[in-house]
């Protein structure tokens, strides 16, 4: 929530001058204050479906304590689900006709698994689209994670994603390359984040379409990047959103398809994320995994009880910081009818004045 320059103190200039957010007071008092409609685009496979909603719902509500949000979940064809979750979606989840009806004022996008060398020979992809079409006119901001990212870049700008060597997995040090953006205003300059992609959309590439890049880790390339106008599309590549366990939960599963000789080559440990404790005890499990491969034994549980203690979430604090300022940012540019994007006066092409 904004500061207001009651006063004179010189202070508010100094901070505004800074790139803090100051109200005058007379904005302050014709703003309008009202809550905030947020709507969470949920294509997470079935196992990951309520975890992804309890991973983006503590963000938006972690990050600030005042205003009030209201997240509408929904979801899209075209993606593979299991009787549960078609349940779980019907009773609890809204439609896209009634979620555009009422209007968002900003709209999450979470990843997704995909099947098909090229996104759009997925089935959820002409669904997927429709949803980008919609949300580019009328919703304040976009905030996309991982396979989304990949999406919506090559849906707009004729990206294609280029397929990794290895897959890019664990917890990675970014650092920001503009520390003027307001996104990233007051953050922390160097922070981890997690990520889990085969693919990757690299940063030249990015740049030569006019997408400002914001953070990027020499290891796992850009993390976080904004539309050319500066703020309709926010692209994440890594998971902020992730819990301290969703990696190792990734791991097991790995691990798991290698016992059944789904896969050939034991899974490595995700980068950075294991202590050394837990690798002991994961490489104790996978002399056991192999043996129990080979001889068809019966396989002991996963151990993951006995490292939950060990594993530190070092990226939850920044992810926080960067949604409040997207929020606070969607909040003071979004129009009082919360089906329109922006305030009179804002320039839709540079919302931000920058
Ligand atoms: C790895 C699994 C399969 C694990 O799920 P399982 O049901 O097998 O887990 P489990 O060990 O049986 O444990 C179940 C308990 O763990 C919770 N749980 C499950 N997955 C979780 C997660 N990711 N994070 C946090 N908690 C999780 C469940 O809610 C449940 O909790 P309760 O018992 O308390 O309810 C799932 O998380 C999953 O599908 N994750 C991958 C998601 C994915 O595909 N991401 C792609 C994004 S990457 C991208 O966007 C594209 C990248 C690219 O294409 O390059
Ligand atoms: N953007 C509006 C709040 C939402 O109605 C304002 O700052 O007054």
């Amino acid at each position: 929530m904004p500061l207001v320059a009651h006063t004179d103190l010189p202070t508010f200039a100094r901070l505004k001058e800074e790139g803090e957010v100051i109200l005058e007071v007379d904005r302050a008092s014709h703003q309008d204050i009202r809550e905030m409609h947020i709507g969470l685009l949920n294509i997470m496979p079935d196992a990951a479906l309520e975890a992804t909603e309890r991973q983006f719902f503590r963000l938006v509500g972690a990050c600030n304590q005042i205003a009030q949000f209201h997240v509408h979940p929904f979801t899209i064809d075209g993606l593979p689900r299991g009787e549960a979750a078609k349940a779980h979606i019907a009773k609890y989840y809204e439609s896209f006709e009634k979620i555009k009806q009422d209007g968002l004022d900003a709209l999450i996008i979470s990843g997704a698994n995909v099947t098909h060398p090229h996104l759009p020979e997925e089935d959820f992809w002409q669904p997927l689209t429709e949803v980008f079409a919609w949300a580019k006119e009328n919703v304040t901001s976009v905030l996309c994670s991982c396979l989304a990212t990949h999406a919506l870049i090559e849906y707009c700008y004729g990206i294609e994603r280029t397929r990794l060597p290895a897959k890019r997995w664990g917890v990675f040090a970014h650092r920001l390359v503009n520390r003027t953006h307001p996104l990233v205003a007051e953050i922390n300059t160097r922070f981890d984040v997690p990520h889990s992609r085969f693919n990757e959309i690299f940063q030249k590439d990015m740049e030569a379409k006019g997408l400002k890049v914001l953070a990027v880790s020499p290891d796992a390339g850009v993390h976080l990047a904004v539309s050319p106008d500066g703020f309709r599309i926010v692209f994440f590549q890594g998971h902020p959103e992730y819990d301290d366990i969703s990696l190792l939960k990734e791991y097991k599963r790995e691990v798991l398809r290698y016992y059944r000789a789904e896969i050939d080559e034991y899974p490595p440990f995700p980068v950075n994320y294991f202590t050394p404790e837990a690798q002991r005890i994961f490489g104790d499990y996978r002399q056991h995994v192999i043996e129990a491969r080979q001889k068809g034994g019966t396989l002991d549980e996963f151990p993951e009880n006995q490292v939950l203690d060990t594993i530190d979430n070092t990226w939850r604090d920044t992810a926080r910081a960067l949604f409040d300022n997207w929020l606070g940012k969607v909040y003071q540019l979004t129009n009082q009818d919360r089906r329109l994007p922006f305030m009179d006066g804002i320039d839709p092409e540079n919302p931000l004045g920058l």
